[in-house]
């Protein structure tokens, strides 16, 4: 018998990878970015405040500029970052307005919310805009944003991003869509057998141990930033929920209750 959950999502933000947006050639998901569109508008219309943060800005900047890699220096990643922010903003308000649903854009840098007068800010253009029932959609900015260390593989990081502005705005629940099934007790991607964790109450030292890096070519983070996040959330009293973003309709499900993905709470 399936065990329904009991889930707070009045205000829940949807944070989306690379992997569910770009296809492993390169070119851009489409129909995910279409199915999220869909999605969140009902969502909206259901009277849920949602805020998405996107990844994607890298993935679809090399795909606009026809480059198969992702250049090693900094600048230039960042300039592709640029150049793909604007094409994957303009993506989704075309998508969004298909479903007369009204997007901001927010881009932010974690040291944002250290100082108490940006925070300040922060937090009252994601009220203003959830007042007018606007969807922000944030990413990293990733013009000013270079304090990761290593940049020859990943830059950024809006896993953290996503549990920071949620815990921020007070979101009950974050829901973090990726390119597998949720968190398996060992990396599906060495252990074949490793097997999906339908719940997990606390992150520690020995969730960590279960955690590997990203197997694909565009992810950044792997699940190690995902359970850190993980963990911002249920210090807040929230909740989060690692599902697969292959096909975004899944939200449907998981606000419905279904045992879907893994629960962290
Ligand atoms: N314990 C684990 N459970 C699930 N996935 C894991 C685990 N350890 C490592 N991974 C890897 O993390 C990947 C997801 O992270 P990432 O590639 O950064 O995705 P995204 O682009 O969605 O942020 C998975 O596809 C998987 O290869
Ligand atoms: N800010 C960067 C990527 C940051 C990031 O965390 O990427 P991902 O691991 O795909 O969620 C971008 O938009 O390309």
């Amino acid at each position: 018998m399936k065990v329904m959950r009991k889930l707070r999502a009045k205000r829940v933000v949807i944070k989306v990878g690379t992997s569910t947006l770009v296809y492993p050639d390169g070119s851009i998901n489409l129909r995910a970015i279409d199915q999220l569109a869909f999605v969140i508008s009902a969502m909206r219309h259901r009277g849920r405040e949602v805020v998405l943060v996107s990844s994607g800005a890298i993935g679809v900047g090399l795909n606009y500029m026809g480059l198969k890699q992702r250049p090693k220096a900094i600048p230039e990643q960042q300039a592709i970052a640029a150049i793909g922010q604007t094409e994957l903003i303009s993506i989704y308000k075309e998508r969004f307005a298909i479903y007369e649903q009204k997007i901001g854009q927010v881009l932010l840098t974690r040291d944002i919310f250290v100082y108490p007068k940006s925070h300040r800010n922060v937090l009252n253009t994601f009220d203003a805009l959830l007042a007018q029932n606007v969807v922000p959609i944030v990413n990293e900015n990733d013009t000013v944003a270079v304090d990761e260390l290593d940049h020859e593989t990943k830059f950024g990081d809006n896993d953290q991003l996503s549990a920071i502005v949620a815990t921020n705005i007070g979101a009950d629940l974050l829901i973090m869509l990726s390119d597998i099934d949720g968190f398996y007790n060992g990396n599906p991607n060495a252990d074949a057998k490793a097997q999906l964790l339908a719940h997990v109450e606390q992150v520690d030292h020995r969730t960590y141990e279960l955690a590997g890096g990203s197997g694909s070519r565009f992810g950044t983070g792997g699940m190690v930033t995902k359970l850190k996040a993980a963990e911002r959330m249920l210090k807040a009293d929230g909740q989060m929920i690692l599902a697969n973003g292959k096909d975004p309709a899944i939200i449907f499900q998981i606000l419905a209750g279904e045992p879907v993905g893994t629960l962290f709470g």
